[in-house]
C-alpha cells in the first residue's frame, strides 16, 4: 500500500512523516527531494539561476532558499515558473524512491507530498492521509517554526489548497491541533483501521 500523507504548510506532515519512520515505515519525502535536486552544480540549480538571476545563489554555490521563498511565495508567476523547474525532476525521483523500497519488499510506503492536491499527484498514491490544524495555530505554528512577520505567514498559506478543501477530498483526517500523544493516537487507528503492514 502506498500511503499519501498531506495537508497545508506547518499543519504537521513532517512530525506524523517523523512518527511514521519512528515505526519503522519507508519514507519518501517530496521537501527532501526538492532540497536534493538543487545541490550546488546540478542542472536543475543552474536553470534556477538563469531563471531567477544569480543573486538566488549564495557565494558557496548553494540555493538562497530565503530570497528565492520571499518571491515565490508572493508571487504566483513566479512560484509556477520555479515549479516548472523543480517539479518534473522532484517527482521522477519521488517514483525511483518508492520502486526502490518495493523492490527491496517493503509491503507499504508512505509519500510524504506537501502538495499532492495542488500538483494533482492522487494517483501516485492509495491512500491519502490529511494532516490538519485550525487556521489560527496553523499560522501561529508557521511564525515560530520559520520566524515569520504575519503578512509573510499569511502569503505562505495563501499559496497553497486551504487545507479545509483538502480534508474533503482525504481517505483519513488527522486533527493534529492538540499534543503530540493525541496525534499519534489518530494515527494508529487509522493504521489499525486499514490494517496497514510493515
Ligand atoms: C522556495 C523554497 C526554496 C523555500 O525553501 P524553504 O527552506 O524556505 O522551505 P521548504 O523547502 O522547507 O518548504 C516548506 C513548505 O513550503 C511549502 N512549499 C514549498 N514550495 C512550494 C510551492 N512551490 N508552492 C506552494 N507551497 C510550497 C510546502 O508546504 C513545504 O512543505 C523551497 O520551498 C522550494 O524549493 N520549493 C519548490 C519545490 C516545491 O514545490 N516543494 C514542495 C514539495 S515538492
Ligand atoms: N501537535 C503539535 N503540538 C505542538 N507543536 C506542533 C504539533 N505538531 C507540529 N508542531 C510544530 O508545528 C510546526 C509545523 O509542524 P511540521 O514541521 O511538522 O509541519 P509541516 O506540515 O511538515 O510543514 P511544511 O509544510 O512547512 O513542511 C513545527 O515547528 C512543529 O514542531
Amino acid at each position: 500500500m502506498i500511503i499519501g500523507l498531506t495537508g497545508s504548510i506547518a499543519t504537521g506532515k513532517s512530525t506524523v512523516s517523523r512518527m511514521l519512520k519512528n515505526k519503522g515505515f519507508p519514507i519518501v519525502d517530496a521537501d527532501e527531494i526538492a532540497r536534493l535536486v538543487v545541490e550546488p552544480g546540478s542542472a536543475v540549480l543552474k536553470e534556477i539561476a538563469a531563471v531567477f538571476g544569480e543573486d538566488v545563489i549564495c557565494p558557496d554555490g548553494t540555493l538562497d532558499r530565503e530570497k528565492l521563498g520571499a518571491r515565490i511565495f508572493t508571487n504566483e508567476e513566479d512560484r509556477g515558473k520555479l515549479n516548472a523547474i523543480m517539479h518534473p525532476a522532484v517527482r521522477s525521483e519521488m517514483i525511483r524512491q518508492k520502486q526502490q523500497w518495493l523492490d527491496e519488499g517493503a509491503k507499504t510506503v508512505v509519500m510524504d507530498i506537501p502538495l499532492l492536491f495542488e500538483s494533482k499527484l492522487q494517483s501516485y498514491v492509495d491512500k491519502i492521509i490529511v494532516i490538519s490544524a485550525k487556521p489560527a495555530i496553523q499560522r501561529e505554528r508557521l511564525i515560530a517554526r520559520n520566524n515569520l512577520s504575519e503578512s509573510e505567514a499569511d502569503a505562505r498559506i495563501a499559496s497553497q489548497i486551504p487545507v479545509s478543501e483538502k480534508e474533503k477530498q482525504a481517505d483519513a483526517v488527522i486533527h493534529n491541533d492538540g499534543s503530540l500523544l493525541e496525534t499519534e493516537k489518530q494515527l494508529d487507528s487509522i493504521l489499525f483501521g486499514w490494517n496497514v503492514k510493515l
